[in-house]
């Protein structure tokens, strides 16, 4: 199989960077575009050529194709806040649906040939089972799930249509950090459950709220399936090794680990980690949570030469931890 240089949209975000750093790793030429609305230029490594700006730019897109000679993009620009969508629908159509288009325009006029997209499990809605599998209905129940599945529509469509083949990665629960303290989840506001927790872990919040303890789970709170952020890059290298080796295939995958965990259980596991446990305040149910969400990756496995590195959540939130305790002590937020 023969490199091609990649440009990483999203490339400061969480996702994004991780990537870069797993690209890297294995040897590809990297180039990013990210107009820093959420991302941070410092998980970014200084001598991978940045751009800021945004991927519905034309104009940059065009010369970032033509000076680095990209042969394949990974698409993480985007918005990725549900209840956001929700309230900003038409934003979320712009941002994650009309960029994507846009960057597809560009890529297909530049024969730019493999398309790997950051897609999502909320392009399931609420799963009538779990686990989940690829090609279970797909229903989403909100704006943000709706922009990703139109993406993953266009992609499928343009694959016929022009000499493209892409991979649609739909993820499931993503935290934890780079094992070696390169980058990971950045950014004031987070909602996502490891991250609170871990900002909890470190005194910059006083308590974390558990969303709702009367769910039909064992211990009564929501399950997900946490996937450490490593395991998810390294998943999307192989897709595009797979999507160069097999130019002719597609592929649609969901990245987790076929394992729930509660959010009690998450939580339990963190306190045994600290001096002294974090105080929960126990809530009601945050609206749109399905109660369970667990991905089957019978496809992932099956398909790709990707094996999990960093499944034991003790190793998840050990990295969340030993990052959000260096964030604090640069003063990063
Ligand atoms: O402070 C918190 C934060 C979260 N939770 C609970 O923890 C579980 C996980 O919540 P997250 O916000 O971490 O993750 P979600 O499963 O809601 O979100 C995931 O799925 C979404 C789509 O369904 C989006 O893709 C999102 O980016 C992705 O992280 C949920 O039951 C939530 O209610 C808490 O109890 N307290």
């Amino acid at each position: 199989m023969t490199k091609c240089p990649v440009l990483v949209t999203g490339g400061a975000g969480y996702i994004g960077s991780h990537a870069v750093l797993a690209l890297r790793d294995a040897g590809w030429q990297v180039a990013v575009i990210d107009n820093l609305s959420t991302g941070t230029r410092y998980v970014v490594p200084d001598d991978v050529p940045f751009h800021e700006g945004n991927v519905a730019d034309r104009e940059l897109v065009d010369r970032i194709f033509a000076e680095q000679g990209i042969g394949a993009i990974m698409h993480f620009a985007g918005s990725i806040v549900v209840p956001e969508s929700v309230e900003q629908p038409l934003e979320y159509y712009r941002n994650n649906t009309l960029s994507s288009h846009a960057l597809l325009t560009a890529a297909v006029a530049a024969g730019v040939k493999h398309f790997v997209f950051s897609s999502t499990a909320a392009v399931y809605g609420e799963p009538e089972r779990v686990p989940v599998q690829e090609g279970d209905p797909k229903l989403p129940i909100n704006p943000y799930g709706a922009s990703k599945l139109m993406t993953e529509r266009m992609l499928e469509d343009s694959s016929f249509a022009y000499p493209l083949n892409y991979a649609a990665l739909r993820y499931f629960n993503v935290s934890g950090a780079d094992p070696e303290g390169r980058s990971g989840q950045v950014g004031k506001g987070s909602t996502h459950l490891i991250k609170v927790a871990v900002e909890a872990a470190v005194g910059k919040r006083d308590h974390i709220d558990v969303y709702g303890t009367d769910y039909p789970t064992p211990d009564g709170s929501c399950v997900r399936d946490y996937i450490h952020v490593s395991d998810l890059t390294a998943a999307h290298v192989k897709a595009l090794e797979r999507l160069i080796e097999k130019p002719e295939q597609n592929l649609i995958l969901n990245l987790g680990y076929g394992r729930g965990l509660s959010v009690l259980e998450v939580l339990d596991a963190l306190d045994r980690k600290l001096d002294k446990p974090i105080r929960r305040e126990m809530k009601g149910r945050r609206a749109g949570d399905p109660p369970m969400l667990i991905s089957s990756n019978r496809a992932l496995t099956e398909t790709l030469d990707w094996s999990a590195r960093y499944a034991d959540i003790d190793v998840i939130l050990g990295h969340a931890l030993e990052w959000e305790r260096k964030l604090l002590a640069r003063n990063w937020q």
